[in-house]
């Protein structure tokens, strides 16, 4: 198993180029089980989930053929399809569920196990069945697998009033929409980016949707989707994390391909905790005031409020802030593993239930620690960075799903830090 090990160091220059989104491509893939015709997604991150969904397809039917080191992933379901999704490999993955959506309305059926919980949480999906059965489907759940028929053998059109805005049910229904017969709306859906560019990709494929990006989503569906070539959107959840290096340890650095329209809410935070963040032509360029950080309140919301994937990263940052920051998880019930670990380095932070207490000291050190999801992982990382002394993060495989060459794009603006092998 690889460890990560950092040694605390002084400020950071240079550039980071931020990748496609993990978040958004993981929806996408399954979007080519809609079409007889190939997908082709260009900016794919290079990372293990992309891997376990290509896996995923390939089970399911799909040809997947990856090139330019996996830049490009062309995608094409022309034969057979099994509609069977495996519990083997739902397991490994929460995104897999987005396979329901697409697999019922080209079938007219679907056996996709239901993911579980993961570390940070239970991941249901009821709104998602829910969802579903309004457009006609019969669902039931037998042997941890959610046995979908469609009346008829078609999804219909239907007005959806989600309880939530919940980002995997929109996807799930969008997709499912585009070939149902007659219209759907989806009303409290999520407005995410990563909808946006899902919906920019149907669009792309021939699907008729409005109002992505808003709370209230159309579909009108069609008769079949055909061929279609798309960018993944940047990764707003990477850019963030790489925004709190500099402000973290200091100096200025350029995040390649970022905007400040993915991620006001997390922008207007690091203003008040006293970072510089401008537009540039290239990106955004980030900056730590001069003075110690100040403490600010957090609340993990949907879109567009401050994301739950970098509550993890901005509390490394606020364990050296001036003052107390209160930090409220809202979307995920066990979603401070980090705080034990951060401890560990000298932070002084209290947990109760959803809320998290962060008292800011003048300095962290170095300690082994162990990384226990993809966020905390990366912030245990970015805390290790301007720690006094060596930190060795161990269990670092989950970083791997979501951050692709984290070592080199961290040495690039001058961290020190390396992966061994154990
Ligand atoms: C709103 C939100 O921030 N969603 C995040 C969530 O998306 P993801 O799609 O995984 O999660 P959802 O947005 O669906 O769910 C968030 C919340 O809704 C609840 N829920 C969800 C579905 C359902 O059928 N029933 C139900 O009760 C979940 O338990 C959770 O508390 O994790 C992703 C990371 O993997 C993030 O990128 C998304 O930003
Ligand atoms: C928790 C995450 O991913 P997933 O929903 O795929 O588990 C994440 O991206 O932070």
């Amino acid at each position: 198993m690889d460890s990560i090990v950092v040694k605390g160091g002084g400020a950071l220059s240079g550039q980071i180029p931020i990748a496609g989104a993990k978040n958004a491509c993981l929806t996408l893939m399954p979007a080519c089980l809609l079409s007889e015709e190939p997908l082709t997604l260009t900016n794919a991150p290079r990372l293990s989930d992309i891997r376990t969904m290509t896996e995923l397809l390939r089970s399911l039917g799909a040809e997947v053929t990856s090139m330019q080191d996996g830049r490009v992933l062309a995608m094409s379901c022309h034969g057979d399809i099994n509609t069977r999704a495996e519990y083997d490999i739902v397991r490994k993955m929460r995104a897999s569920n987005l396979v329901l959506g697409p697999l019922l309305a080209r079938e007219g059926h679907a056996e996709v196990s239901l993911p579980g919980g993961c570390a940070i949480g239970a991941r249901p999906m009821d709104i998602h069945t829910d969802g579903l059965m309004l457009m006609g489907a019969q669902i039931d759940l037998r042997d941890g697998y959610l046995h979908a028929k469609a009346e008829g053998g078609k999804l219909k059109g239907a007005v959806i009033d989600f309880p939530f805005a919940s980002v995997g049910a929109t996807e799930n229904i969008m997709m499912a929409a585009t070939l149902a017969k007659g219209t759907t709306v989806i009303n409290n859906a999520a407005r995410e980016p990563e909808i946006v560019d899902l919906a920019d990709c149907l669009r792309a494929m021939g699907a008729q949707i409005e109002g992505d990006g808003t709370s209230r989503i159309e579909i009108q569906g069609v008769e079949r989707l055909h061929a279609a070539t798309h960018r993944v959107v940047t990764d707003r959840i990477e850019l963030g994390t790489y925004m709190l290096a500099p402000a973290i340890c200091g100096g200025e650095v350029e995040l390649l391909g970022g905007r400040i329209n993915l991620l006001q809410a997390f922008c207007e935070k690091l203003d008040a905790a006293g970072i510089d963040v401008t537009e540039t032509d290239k990106g955004l360029k980030v900056a730590r005031r001069n003075g110690r950080i100040q403490a600010v309140d957090v609340t993990t919301e949907p879109f567009p409020g401050f994301p739950t994937d970098l509550q993890a990263q901005m509390m490394a940052l606020l364990c050296t802030a001036e003052g107390t920051s209160v930090l409220e998880e809202k979307i995920f019930e066990n979603r401070f593993m980090h705080a034990p670990e951060l401890i560990r380095m000298g932070a002084d932070i209290e947990v109760h239930g959803g809320t998290a207490t962060v008292n800011g000291v003048k300095k962290l050190k170095g300690a082994p620690v162990m990384a226990t999801d993809l966020r905390a992982s990366v912030s245990l990382i970015l805390a290790a960075m301007a720690a006094e002394g060596e930190t060795k993060v161990s269990r670092v495989y989950h970083l791997d799903r979501g951050y692709e060459h984290v070592v080199t794009k961290l040495r690039g603006v001058g961290a020190n830090i390396e992966r061994i092998k154990e």
